[in-house]
């Protein structure tokens, strides 16, 4: 590790730990990863580096579309599966085909004689039906197939510390691969150093990213936006999907300005833009779909951490980076850490304790749950960081999903979505924001041509199971509550337009919480929807009311109040569809479910399990629940 190029692929939270181990460097290690945002892959990049680290000299990581399916599995080496979960239950998208040659394909018996782990990236609260199932699928598939498993499937959590559940099946993977190995690496037995602290200054930086100064200050209208061609769309350093677009924002409002701060808000934004070679394309939804947000961090934070590390924000990372430079190379150190790096979030726990100098901390107590971030940390400590130290451990910036709020047949060229600005104060008094909410916030509408301000780098990603029934006439329920009400008013909207249109729509119930009714929003296509037969029934609840002619209870509450008509409803036939936050909203919709099973429906504990499980399966239970 002596080469300008190669120190950069050092990751010393790594490097330090295992170093210094005695090998037995028996054959190859493939790690394969199925990622549709990009955290598996950051996943295995950094198992690469680990395995490299202690001494492995054979490590390949794969993307699992990167060969034909019948060429990804080698018989004789070791597999390390890192897979995520995307749609419902679904591999994310450059997993399909290998996921369906290995499940279904007769010819996928060659995997005898293959060794193989595998770890799920997957969200429990978000996804409780469908939790990291594909992981789950995969491992159970290799073990028929007759592969040899070294290690249980381990399962990561999104809705909890998936670093932290990463970090430990890494530390159990390496002690099993390489002899000699410490057991833990998560808790390592070595005293953490000051290496950090030595590390070069800024002059030494050049040397070792290969940067060139950039002669003129940024163009800031090719800062911002999606550039294809700056962030390379090629091999492993992929960072935009494919069909990201430079969409203009058409209008962006506070839809409740009596709710204060936090009020929900709403952008729209035209499908309509120019392909690579300038000639006018427009993108297409199909209600239900979700949209996908590209952020970038503020220029506040950008310059506070430039300072930190003392670099040249104009300085251009070359192209001559070693291969395991985590993001595209070309950029500027501004544009690297504007677009590429989530300085907002906490570092991962091997990085904590590294700029912390202990190995003792309690990760979610002092990291995660006051949501501290390497700047607070480095204040506190007064720890030096180079960026390279910075770069190769801190977390990439992941895209958010948003849910459409529109219909596509009343909306073809445009999507509109809804969102509430994070935003609030810490226990220790730090500002903190929604790296994408505050991002939205600040897109003005398009005054004139397609500045930045008025643009997202964005794509629409398809929700195939999450629909209207094809039959208008089946009974549907929505339950949604806050910011879950962006999906429902798609399909309100969608079926004012099929009753307007002469298809005669079924009944339709409306369950819909907010915080108080200041927060309250679309009463007006609720009125107008009960009006024409688009609804049939709608309930408000409010939260916290701020009076008492107000439903003061929480939506679960309503639907339990609402058991009979609900276990009817389904009874009859109907579909339901749960919109809102995972951990609370989701969870408790779902528990108010499974009580009404028993009580009305005369099932056991079980009993009610499966019916929800059979209600799910067929597509009549639909949830839309955010993180
Ligand atoms: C649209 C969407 C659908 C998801 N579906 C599931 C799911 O069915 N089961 C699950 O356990 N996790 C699900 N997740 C959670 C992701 O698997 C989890 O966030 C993971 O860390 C993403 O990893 P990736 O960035 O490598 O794709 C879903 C996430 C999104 C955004």
């Amino acid at each position: 590790m002596s080469s300008a190029t190669n120190r950069l692929a050092c990751r010393p939270t790594l490097c330090r730990f295992f170093s210094s181990l005695q090998l037995n460097p028996s054959g190859a290690v493939r790690i394969l990863y199925g990622s549709q945002t990009g955290t598996a892959q950051l996943f295995a990049n950094q198992l690469a580096e680990g395995l490299e680290e202690s001494g492995l000299k054979n490590v390949e990581v794969v993307g699992l579309d990167e060969k034909p399916p019948n060429e990804i599995l080698s018989p004789g080496d070791l597999h390390l599966v890192v897979a995520s979960c995307a749609g419902r239950g679904e591999p994310p998208d450059n997993a399909r085909k290998f996921y369906d040659w290995i499940m279904m394909d007769p010819s996928a018996k060659i995997v005898k004689g293959l060794n193989f782990a595998v770890f799920g990236l997957g969200n429990k609260s978000a996804h409780p039906n469908n939790y990291n199932v594909v992981a789950k699928r995969l491992d159970a598939r290799l073990g028929e197939l007759g592969a040899h498993r070294i290690t249980d499937v381990a399962l990561g959590d999104d809705g909890g510390c998936i670093e932290n559940d990463f970090d430990e099946w890494m530390a159990s993977i390496i002690s099993k691969v390489v002899p000699n190995s410490p057991t833990n690496a998560s808790v390592p037995t070595d005293t953490p150093t000051n290496d950090l602290k030595k590390e070069v200054d800024v002059k030494q930086l050049d040397e070792k990213v290969d940067v060139v100064e950039r002669p003129t200050t940024l163009d800031p209208a090719q800062s911002d936006i999606v550039r294809r061609d700056l962030f390379h769309l090629t091999g492993s350093n992929r960072f935009y999907a494919d069909n990201t677009k430079k969409l203009e924002v058409i209008d962006n409002r506070i839809l409740t300005p009596d709710a204060g701060e936090s009020a929900l808000h709403e952008i729209r934004v035209s499908l309509r833009c120019h392909d690579s070679s300038g000639n006018k394309t427009e993108l297409s939804y199909t209600t239900g779909d979700h949209f996908l947000v590209y952020p970038r961090n503020s220029d506040a934070i950008v310059d506070a951490y430039v300072k930190m590390l003392g670099v040249n924000p104009h300085a251009i990372i070359s192209e001559n980076q070693h291969d395991s430079y985590p993001y595209p190379k070309g950029l500027t150190v501004t544009e690297t850490l504007s677009h590429c790096i989530d300085l907002g979030a906490p570092p991962s726990p091997s990085f904590a304790r590294i700029i912390l100098d202990r190995k003792d901390v309690d990760y979610v107590k002092e990291i995660s749950n006051p949501r501290r971030t390497v700047i607070d940390l480095c204040q506190q400590t007064g720890t030096k960081l180079t960026f390279e130290d910075f770069i190769h451990n801190a977390v990439p910036i992941k895209p958010r999903y948003y849910s459409i709020a529109s219909s596509n047949i009343k909306h073809p060229n445009e999507i509109i979505l809804v969102y509430r600005p994070v935003r609030y104060m810490t226990s220790k008094g730090y500002l903190r924001e929604g790296l994408c909410t505050s991002f939205l916030a600040h897109k003005g509408a398009a005054q004139r041509g397609v500045d930045d301000v008025a643009c997202l780098p964005a794509l629409v990603v398809s929700n195939p199971t999450f629909r209207l029934p094809l039959d208008t006439q089946t009974p549907v329920l929505f339950v949604g509550g806050g910011c879950g009400v962006a999906p429902i008013r798609a399909f309100i909207e969608e079926r004012i337009i099929l009753q307007s249109t002469g298809h005669c729509c079924g009944p339709a119930t409306l369950f819909l919480g907010f915080r108080n009714p200041h927060d309250e929003v679309y009463q007006g296509l609720v009125q107008e929807a009960l009006q024409v037969g688009a609804l049939t029934n709608s309930d408000i609840v409010y939260s916290s009311g701020s009076d008492k002619s107000c439903q003061q209870m929480l939506v679960s509450e309503l639907v339990r109040q609402r058991g009979g008509s609900v276990w009817k409803h389904f009874q009859d036939g109907g579909h339901a569809y749960l919109c809102g936050g995972a951990r609370t909203f989701g969870a408790a919709i779902e528990a108010a479910f499974l009580d009404i099973f028993q009580m009305h429906g005369k099932l056991d504990f079980d009993g009610a399990n499966e019916y929800m499980r059979v209600l799910v399966d067929t597509g009549r239970l639909a949830e839309d629940l955010a993180n």
